[in-house]
């Protein structure tokens, strides 16, 4: 074929006119013996490939925690529901595992790209994108972003462009005859519609059957692509027809399943001279979110179209436990062929790594686990050019026939009626011809499939039984190697139970003998630090009355040098009134002495005058010395008084401070003993559950850690002990060694106030002897 040609012609010369009946024909043809390798014939499985979204942006703002694990090595997923508990994760196998890194590209080239030579050689591929809304179906499968100028892809270009593309560049390197075409349509609340019509001609499309069972949808427009650029075109056009919504997972949602299909017929020369066609299609298929109504937010009409996405994705569900029940959805009808039919089939299963969508996660993962088990027995559409003709042919008929029926329907076109009746009895004619014809294809086409599906159903028969067989002894060895096994654990679990039992009453008497040594060293603790108390209260008692009685011995020792003073005063008075007294009693008796000699008179006056005056002026000095003394003697007392008056303050400040410390002291280890003692129980009761729940091992363990911890409470306890003790300690040697400073204070003043005294006395006795003899020398 001339790809240069206009697509007018491209449906001219292959007589491939776009036309939904013709791909039933196709179908319905057998593909040549040789296109079906035994392994299609033994059957294939549904590819499952899974792909992992990274975290969106509202999810990485939020710190949204991630419970998926991708290993691309091993095709494995693996869901983490619980961080704790290693025992809840959940591991699946795929064919193949994309993880939130992987590239658009890689996808392709991996899953994709392989397909599409499968797909020149005459084969038909489903590739269905499954998963909850917002995992990233449609970026998979359509992609963001348009082609770059220099002709690449955007790297965000999803699996259509680029199978496209692909296509169109094998066909061009080989040099075929080719035509391509391409068809979007849409199914949504179990209506179908066509994405590529323009607004005037969409409708609601019929789902049809041919007599075979093949689905065909009556209408739908087949496009023609000359060039892979004309592509984004059309998945821009039939795309901006879709139905969407945002729903809280995805601000564009798509509420409709979506088939995007390329039918690519290639002519080819056999090898007996006869013409070949081969048709090839590639099925890609967009689904509706998976999630159930509430998650995504869905209200109202939102969740009418949830309720009919759920149920096409129900069926299908059924479809692919039971390859049965195939009547209830549109979705499953169309998908049948390629879930347990005639196509090859991969599903891309695609997940979002977050926290909150794991339930949903973990449905995905499920069925998409379970669609791996699914068998496709593919055939290759091959046919000999003749026939095709003579099929296209006939479905030109069929289609210019039912746009004639259009054409009156709607517009009244008038034709006249000789030629309308001609035309009648033309289609007549052609209808009985191709009537006639189609029912021969049929027969032979029917025995044959019979033919074949017998052989098939006859092999497979046989190889159930085989596989039933294997399955019957492997589930008797199995039965046989599980009683053994459940005798043994039943024999080992009441051993088990046995010592579990004895442990565990090991464990309640070495718990009741811990708490009662325990108990016992509370008490003993309490005692010790009881009788210390009571020790320390009565040395503190003694030692104030040690103070009283230190405080009454001093203030009599003050009063009796005060008394000392006073009486040193009264005697120094006493005897200066006699010195007075003894002084004027000579004064008369010399006056009259003087009177009776009144010679001598004036010598022996002038001489008692002068004698007089020296007497008088001692004893105005010594009267001043001992004024002075008296004082000194009162200054000295005051001082010893005063200092005694401190010293005594001080005293009682220092016991005051003393009892407070000791009633800390006290308040702080029964503080330590009550938490001691809180700590104590909640450990026991800690320790001891984790004891019973474990071995004896751990008995010994524990025993030890408990040992420690009482080790620890008691040197802290003896610490404080000592702590306080040394303080105390400190505390009386400083106040002792005050004391002593006080009596060297006082022993000092003592000494002094007695060498005072010794020199008043040593004064008044001079004093004495010189009046003494002042007056003997009278
Ligand atoms: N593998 C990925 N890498 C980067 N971004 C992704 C990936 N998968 C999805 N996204 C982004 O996540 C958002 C949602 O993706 P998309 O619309 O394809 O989800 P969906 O499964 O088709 O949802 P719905 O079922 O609601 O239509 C888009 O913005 C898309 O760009």
């Amino acid at each position: 074929m001339d790809n240069s040609r206009t697509k007018q012609q491209r449906k001219g010369s292959l007589c491939l006119t776009p036309s939904s009946m013709s791909r039933t024909l196709w179908s319905s043809e057998s593909p040549t013996r040789d296109s079906q390798s035994s392994d299609d014939r033994k059957g294939v499985n549904v590819q499952v490939v899974l792909r992992c979204r990274p975290l969106n942006e509202d999810e990485k703002k939020t710190r949204t925690n991630q419970v998926i694990s991708c290993d691309e090595l091993n095709q494995q997923v693996t869901a983490t529901p619980n961080n704790s508990n290693k025992l809840m994760d959940r591991t699946f196998v795929f064919d193949k595992v994309f993880g939130p890194t992987s590239q658009q590209k890689e996808l392709y080239d991996d899953v994709v790209g392989p397909t599409i030579n499968e797909v020149l050689e005459g084969y038909s591929w489903t590739i269905f994108a499954y998963g909850q809304t917002g995992t990233g179906k449609t970026y998979t499968m359509e992609g963001e972003g348009r082609k770059e100028k220099n002709g690449q892809f955007h790297k965000n270009a999803g699996v259509i462009p680029r199978a496209v593309q692909h296509i169109f560049d094998i066909l061009e390197s080989k040099k075929a005859d080719y035509s391509v075409k391409v068809t979007f349509l849409e199914l949504y609340n179990e209506e179908i519609t066509d994405l590529l019509a323009s607004d005037e001609k969409k409708r609601p499309l019929v789902l049809m059957e041919d007599g075979k069972g093949f689905v065909f949808v009556r209408g739908l427009e087949e496009e023609i692509v000359s060039t892979a650029n004309e592509i984004y075109t059309i998945l821009e056009k039939g795309s901006s027809k879709k139905h969407t919504a945002e729903t809280l997972l995805n601000k564009q949602s798509n509420r409709s399943h979506s088939i995007f299909s390329i039918t690519i017929q290639i002519k080819e020369s056999s090898s007996d001279g006869s013409e070949l066609i081969k048709c090839g299609k590639l099925n890609l298929v967009d689904l509706a979110g998976s999630e159930n109504i509430l998650r995504s937010g869905a209200r109202e009409i939102r969740a009418r179209e949830a309720g009919e996405i759920n149920k096409s994705l129900l069926t299908l569900g059924r479809v692919i436990n039971a390859l049965a029940d195939n009547s209830e959805s549109k979705l499953t009808r169309l998908l049948r062929d390629s879930l347990g039919g005639k196509t090859k089939t991969c599903m891309i299963a695609t997940i979002s790594p977050s926290v909150l969508s794991l339930e949903e996660t973990l449905g995905t993962l499920d069925y998409a686990f379970r669609a791996k088990s699914i068998k496709n027995t593919p055939e290759a559409n091959r046919k000999v050019m003749k026939s095709a003709l003579v099929i296209e042919l006939y479905s030109q008929i069929d289609r210019l026939k039912q746009e004639l029926h259009e054409t009156r329907d709607t517009n009244g076109v008038y034709v006249p009626r000789d030629d309308y009746q001609s035309e009648e009895t033309n289609k007549k004619q052609l209808m009985e011809l191709q009537e006639l014809y189609l029912y021969q294809q049929q027969l032979t086409v029917d025995l044959k499939d019979q033919l074949e599906s017998t052989k098939r159903d006859l092999n497979m028969t046989g190889q159930s039984l085989l596989n039933l067989e294997n399955q019957y002894q492997r589930a008797k060895d199995m039965i046989e190697e599980k009683e053994n096994m459940i005798s043994n654990l039943l024999c080992s679990g009441k051993e088990l139970t046995e010592t579990a039992i004895e442990l565990r009453s090991d464990l309640e008497g070495a718990a009741s003998d811990i708490s009662t040594l325990f108990d016992t060293i509370g008490l003993l603790i309490q005692d010790s630090i009881q009788s210390s108390f009571t020790s320390k209260a009565e040395a503190i008692a003694e030692l104030t009355k040690q103070m009283e009685k230190l405080k009454g011995l001093y203030g009599s020792g003050i009063k009796h040098l005060d008394d000392s003073a006073e009486e040193l005063y009264e005697n120094s008075r006493l005897t200066l009134r006699s010195l007075s007294s003894e002084l004027s009693t000579s004064s008369t008796y010399i006056m009259n002495l003087v009177g009776n000699t009144s010679s001598d008179a004036v010598t022996i006056s002038n001489g008692l005058k002068s004698s007089l005056n020296y007497l008088s002026s001692t004893i105005a000095a010594f009267i001043q010395q001992e004024e002075e003394n008296r004082g000194r003697t009162y200054q000295t007392s005051k001082s010893i008084s005063e200092s005694f008056l401190n010293f005594s303050k001080n005293l009682n400040v220092y016991i005051s401070k003393l009892r407070l410390m000791e009633e800390d002291s006290q308040t702080i280890t029964n503080q330590k003993l009550s938490a001691f003692t809180k700590k104590f129980e909640e450990f026991s009761v800690g320790e001891e559950r984790l004891l019973l729940g474990k071995i004896a091992e751990l008995l010994a363990n524990s025993t030890s850690r408990k040992k420690n911890l009482i080790q620890a409470a008691v040197d802290d306890v003896l610490e404080s002990n000592c702590k306080r003790t040394n303080k105390i300690n400190q505390e009386i040697s400083d106040m002792q060694s005050f004391n002593a400073d006080a009596e060297e204070t006082l022993k000092n003043h003592i000494e002094k106030t007695e060498s005072n005294y010794v020199a008043n006395t040593a004064a008044i006795e001079a004093g004495k002897g010189t009046i003494e003899d002042g007056l003997q020398s009278w």
